[in-house]
């Protein structure tokens, strides 16, 4: 996409930024800046800093050295405005509430806001983007990108176009789906043609292309290029990021063994007439926008989730709804969506989450991993999914988002599952620890594994699995194998008709 390129009136310098965590340097010199109407994406591999970065500009984290510059040519101070990945939003609110917080005229007798001068206000505000939905519904049930859009109006909320501001946004994209990525780029795009500045994280990075003006990529805390993405390509930030070309997964037919999991005319709380079957060996993916059923299907195989009807067989054994245990002692495993909530225990270590689950096969009940064991299994495991750094009793909260991910699948991949449930398996993951994943899960399959793995992102999808199930508002409406599995195949099926 070729934008202009004309100089900008920069809003934010940073010079030199550096800042360390103990032995680990997080941010070494870094230089960027920001110009009015400017989209700048920062990318760069799991642990590169990017997150330091941002909780630098948001005065999280004091700086070690270097400065952030807020004060334009002008004399003006430019304000920044943050939209962190969990939005910051209160579900059970409106819009116009959520908008009206903290500046609300006064509460009516059921602790509702009142004021139609602020339906007004937040009507207008959500037009502005393009958009047009119901300001009075509770966020919670609003779509990702609609939440999205509402945490960027709370953002810009009272922002006249002669004020000086920038929005940074971490990873505002990471659980949408292809038409709802479209509807936010656009909107980032119309936000910066009115002259704010933009930042924005992001491993996604074709949407990096057409949303962005310019790249920063960093790599070990460093600054390795300044792009302008009309200069280059998806190949070209593949290799900015990793600091090489990354190989896609080149997966053989599989012959599929014996089923695994059986399950029939499942119902939950979206699902609806669900049955499905996987073999081993098999990858099979699940599709669909969110709110179609695809987050809710692996849960409530694996039993973290209620269901009403039907039924769910492991391996020949049927599974009680909610039997966590017999699940997983029946060779289950599963990652889930959300990591902080489901997937890990943040304030444990790396190792006390590797070893977490139990390994029946391996373990006596009454025996209590020793802790030297653990270490060096938790080694193996480290570099197994190239965790960094390499520091296995280091609290799972001081790791990167994405080297969290990856000590999350470790901890079922060592369990040798006869099934695994993924959900969001490459979340917050780089390029090149992303194709990493696909090729452990890959194997893992051609072991035997039978996998099914949820992802809103098609392409993933289209890249990793042997065929794909679309689920369109609770219920199977296709099945995508052979020729007919492509990307935008997946998205086309998805779309509630
Ligand atoms: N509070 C902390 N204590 C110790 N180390 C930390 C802390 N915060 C960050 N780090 C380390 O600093 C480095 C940079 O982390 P950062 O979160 O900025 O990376 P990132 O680029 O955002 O990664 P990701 O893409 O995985 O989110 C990592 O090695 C991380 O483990």
């Amino acid at each position: 996409m070729s934008r202009d390129r004309s100089p900008r009136r920069t809003l934010v310098r940073v010079r030199e930024l550096t800042k360390s965590f103990g032995p680990t340097t997080a941010l070494d010199h870094v230089s960027l800046t920001v110009g009015a109407g400017e989209v700048l994406a920062v990318v760069g591999h799991n642990g590169s800093g990017k997150s330091t970065l941002v909780k630098l500009l948001a005065g999280f984290h004091a700086p070690d050295g270097g400065v952030i510059e807020t004060r334009t040519r002008d004399g003006a101070t430019t304000d920044l405005r943050f939209i962190h990945q969990d939005l910051g939003l209160v579900g059970t609110l409106s819009t116009v509430e959520n908008l009206s917080l903290g500046t609300a005229r006064g509460l009516g007798v059921l602790g509702r806001l009142r004021g139609a001068d602020e339906r007004r206000e937040a009507d207008e505000l959500i037009r502005r983007f393009g958009v047009d939905f119901d300001v009075d519904r509770p966020v919670e049930e609003l779509s990702p990108a609609e939440r999205t859009i509402v945490a960027i109006a709370r953002a810009l909320k009272g922002w006249d176009e002669q004020q000086d501001v920038v929005v940074v946004l971490d990873e505002p994209t990471a659980s949408l789906h292809g038409a709802e990525v479209d509807r936010l780029m656009a909107v980032v795009r119309a936000v910066a043609e009115r002259g704010a500045g933009i930042l924005f994280i992001s491993h996604r990075l074709d949407e990096v292309l057409g949303m962005a003006d310019t790249v920063v990529a960093l790599r070990n805390g460093r600054v390795v290029g300044e792009v302008p993405c009309s200069d280059t390509d998806y190949a070209g930030l593949v290799e900015l990021v990793a600091g090489e070309a990354v190989e896609g997964l080149d997966r053989r037919a599989p012959v599929p063994g014996d089923v695994v999991l059986r399950v029939s005319d499942l119902e939950g709380d979206t699902i609806r007439n669900v049955s499905l079957e996987v073999r081993a060996g098999e990858i099979v993916g699940v599709a669909g926008i969110l709110g179609s059923g695809r987050d809710e299907l692996c849960a409530a195989i694996f039993g973290g989730r209620a269901y009403g009807r039907g039924s769910i067989e492991l391996a020949g054994r049927t599974l009680r709804p909610g039997d966590l245990r017999a699940a997983i002692r029946h060779g289950a495993a599963y990652v889930p969506g959300d990591r902080h909530k489901h997937g890990a225990v943040m304030s444990m270590t790396a190792s006390e989450n590797l070893a977490a689950v139990r390994i029946p096969r391996i373990e006596k009940p009454w025996a209590r991993v020793r802790s030297r064991d653990e270490d060096r299994e938790a080694r193996h495991w480290f570099t197994t999914c190239g965790v960094v750094p390499d520091r296995p009793r280091m609290e799972l909260s001081r790791f990167s988002g994405g080297n969290q991910q990856k000590v999350v699948i470790a901890k079922w991949l060592r369990t040798r599952p006869g099934l695994l449930l993924l959900e969001e398996p490459t979340q917050g993951v780089d390029i090149g620890a992303k194709s990493l994943i696909h090729r452990l899960v890959a194997g893992s399959a051609d072991e035997g594994t039978a996998v099914l793995v949820a992802s809103s992102e098609a392409k993933e999808l289209a890249e990793l699995c042997d065929r794909v199930l679309v689920l369109s508002e609770g219920e199977l409406v296709d099945e995508l194998a052979g020729t007919r599995l492509t990307e935008a195949a997946i998205l086309n099926a998805s779309v509630p008709s």
